[in-house]
């Protein structure tokens, strides 16, 4: 079965603050997407990696693939004005009738190898697998009228990516207009009707989004907690 990776590192990184935008900065002494790509490259060669980042950065990607003589093959697609929107450019260009399709979050670089590969198993045998992780924390519900409930937390999932699906399914279900609701690829998924599956992910594959994150993940490296 063709197996492929659409790595979205489309954004900006605005939350971060930093001058260059969060997916180029370095952790663990190379810029973060590098470790990603990295990870889905080791799982299995044989996948075909789609980065898609914002069309006026290909140059400066280029010029920090060679900085770094970073050689693991991929192929470079635009990004657009939204997550879901980037998704979409990185799926289109991948033609196979048959296949399955992992969409990772390029600021995601500590996800674990075996969730990579359960959510491609799951996605074959139910047409997807969507990693997720129990909450530590408890948590409330806000209401209206300024008040708030007790929720039961094992009812809920924190969702990660890997996000797998069979391309023909997920290539149909992003053939809508953009909601609100898109928030994930799952929710594009369930917007047609389909149930989702989920997979377990694994805690340090936090999405790396503001300084703090930085900080957490060079602390993860530095244990050996993650690679
Ligand atoms: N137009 C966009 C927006 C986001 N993403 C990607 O979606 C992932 C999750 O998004 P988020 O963490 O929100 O990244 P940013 O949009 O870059 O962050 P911010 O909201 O702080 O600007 C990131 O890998 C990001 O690059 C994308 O491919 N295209
Ligand atoms: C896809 C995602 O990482 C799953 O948790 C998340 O929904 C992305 O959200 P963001 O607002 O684009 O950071």
């Amino acid at each position: 079965m063709n197996k492929a990776a659409v790595i979205v590192a489309g954004g900006k990184g605005t939350r971060m603050g930093a001058p260059i935008s969060k997916q180029y900065l370095p952790i663990g002494g190379e810029p973060v997407l590098m470790r990603t790509l990295r990870v889905f490259h080791e799982v299995d060669s044989s996948i075909k990696l789609i980065l898609v980042i914002p069309g006026t950065d290909f140059s400066y990607w280029e010029a920090l693939c060679d900085q770094y003589q970073f050689q693991i093959p991929h192929v470079l697609v635009a990004g657009g004005n939204s997550r879901f929107q980037s998704v979409r450019n990185g799926l289109d260009t991948l033609t196979w009738e048959e296949g399955l399709v992992a969409i990772h979050d390029g600021v995601r670089p500590f996800v674990k190898k075996e969730v990579i590969e359960h959510s491609f198993r799951e996605a074959l045998q139910s047409g997807s697998g969507i990693a997720v992780i129990a909450l530590k924390d408890s948590i409330r519900k806000l209401g209206d009228d300024g008040k708030s409930c007790y929720q039961e937390r094992q009812d809920f999932r924190l969702v990660q990516t890997p996000q797998t699906f069979l391309l023909s399914k997920i290539k149909k279900a992003f053939q809508v207009t953009e909601i609100p609701q898109f928030t994930d690829d799952a929710t594009v998924y369930e917007h047609q009707g389909w149930q989702v599956s989920l997979i377990a992910g694994n805690l340090e594959n936090i999405k790396i989004t503001t300084p703090e994150d930085l900080a957490y993940g060079e602390f993860l490296l530095s244990q050996g907690k993650a690679k």
